[in-house]
């Protein structure tokens, strides 16, 4: 295995929320290697409210006691200044999760103050070298909102994860074909992160005896590909907080390590890679709202990939899930600027 680099300075990694469930297995990615590789030693910076520091106290006694290597440092705290004072790559996780019959107007209510102070502390403490990666519900929105707070960190430097929406398109691709999930490659998800999240399976390839096919051909079945498939996976979270009473956490965490991976450059992706960036109007996304899209990187930069030409059936629905994002932008701005 792979040593820690000694001589290596420490990357700084703040989580807020940290004593949530999602990061609960997060934490344990980043301190065993799975997001920034297995050489770069890593002090972790875990940001929650107040009441919830013993908590931090205990997840951090597990830390130390699993003897990460690359593990160098826990620093806990309640402080939004220490937090963000001296950090190099920020999670910033939504603190209000997905609960039985809430709705979407509510948890914008909810992240939109708790992303102005974030985008805020951003601006006030944080170097503007610093990459932010927004998860949680309503992230598109919520990273919105945090880099409007923040006007001198540069843009590039947020994306939000649509790495667990592709995953779960791969996994009932797979589950359909009677394939193994690492078959399915060339997902595409965009616009928002919601009930209009556009599944895109049109470039898709799946192995099957050996050969590759395209994916549509392979499940020949027009109905499931668009609307069967894009309704499970739309109400997959729902399906996990109506079964466990809370968001997923194990798949959430995963799909932010590949997220990582990817955004810097750890691994080298076979497949189309997807992220939540700000729109430049391509693909008839409107400008000014942060959207999915299939992107390409290079050292550690994102740029959108402009080359797919969707179906006029995918177009549409791109259309109307930026339209989306547009009202969600405009109600989070409405609640924050009255
Ligand atoms: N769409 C999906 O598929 C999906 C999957 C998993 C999680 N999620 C979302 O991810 C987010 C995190 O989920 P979770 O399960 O970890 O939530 P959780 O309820 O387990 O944890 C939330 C944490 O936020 C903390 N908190 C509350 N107010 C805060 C504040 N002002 N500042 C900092 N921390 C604060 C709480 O103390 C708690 O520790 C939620 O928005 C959830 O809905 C979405």
């Amino acid at each position: 295995m792979a040593q820690a680099d000694k001589c290596q300075r420490p990357l700084r990694v703040l989580i807020t929320a940290a004593a949530g469930h999602v990061a609960y297995s997060l934490v344990f990615m980043i301190a065993k290697g799975a997001c920034f590789g297995p050489k770069v030693p890593i002090v972790l910076i875990l940001y929650d409210v107040p009441e919830n520091q013993d908590s931090l106290h205990g997840l951090a006694v597990e830390l130390n006691d699993c003897c990460y290597p690359l593990l160098n440092g826990i620093e806990i705290t309640p402080d939004i200044q220490l937090a963000f004072g001296n950090f190099s790559v920020a999670y910033l996780l939504a603190s209000s999760p997905h609960k039985p019959g809430i709705q979407r107007g509510d948890l914008i209510e909810a992240n939109a103050p708790e992303f102005k102070s974030y985008g805020e502390a951003l601006e006030k403490y944080s170097r503007k070298n610093v990459k932010v990666i927004v998860y949680g519900d309503c992230m598109n929105t919520n990273l919105f909102i945090c880099s409007k707070y923040a006007p001198s960190m540069p843009q590039e430097n947020f994306t939000t994860v649509a790495q667990l929406n592709i995953n779960r398109v791969k996994a009932q691709v797979a589950l359909k074909l009677g394939v193994p999930p690492t078959c399915v490659r060339n997902v595409i998800v965009w616009g928002n992160d919601s009930s209009t999240t556009v599944c895109d399976i049109s470039k898709a390839k799946v192995i099957i005896d050996e050969n590759e096919v395209k994916v549509k051909k392979a499940i020949d079945d027009c109905n499931w590909i668009q609307h069967e498939l894009p309704s499970i996976v739309q109400r997959r979270e729902d399906d996990i907080v109506d079964c466990q009473e809370k968001s997923a956490g194990i798949s959430a965490a995963k799909a932010l390590a590949q997220h990582t991976r990817f955004l810097f450059s750890i691994c080298v992706p076979r497949s189309y890679i997807c992220m939540g960036v700000f729109s430049d109007g391509s693909y008839g996304v409107p400008c000014d709202v942060v959207s999915f899209f299939p992107v390409c990187i290079e050292d550690c930069k994102w740029t959108i990939n402009k080359n797919l030409s969707p179906s006029q059936f995918i177009r549409d629905l791109i259309i109307l899930s930026g339209c989306e994002l547009e009202q969600e932008r405009d109600k989070a701005l409405a609640i924050l600027e009255g």
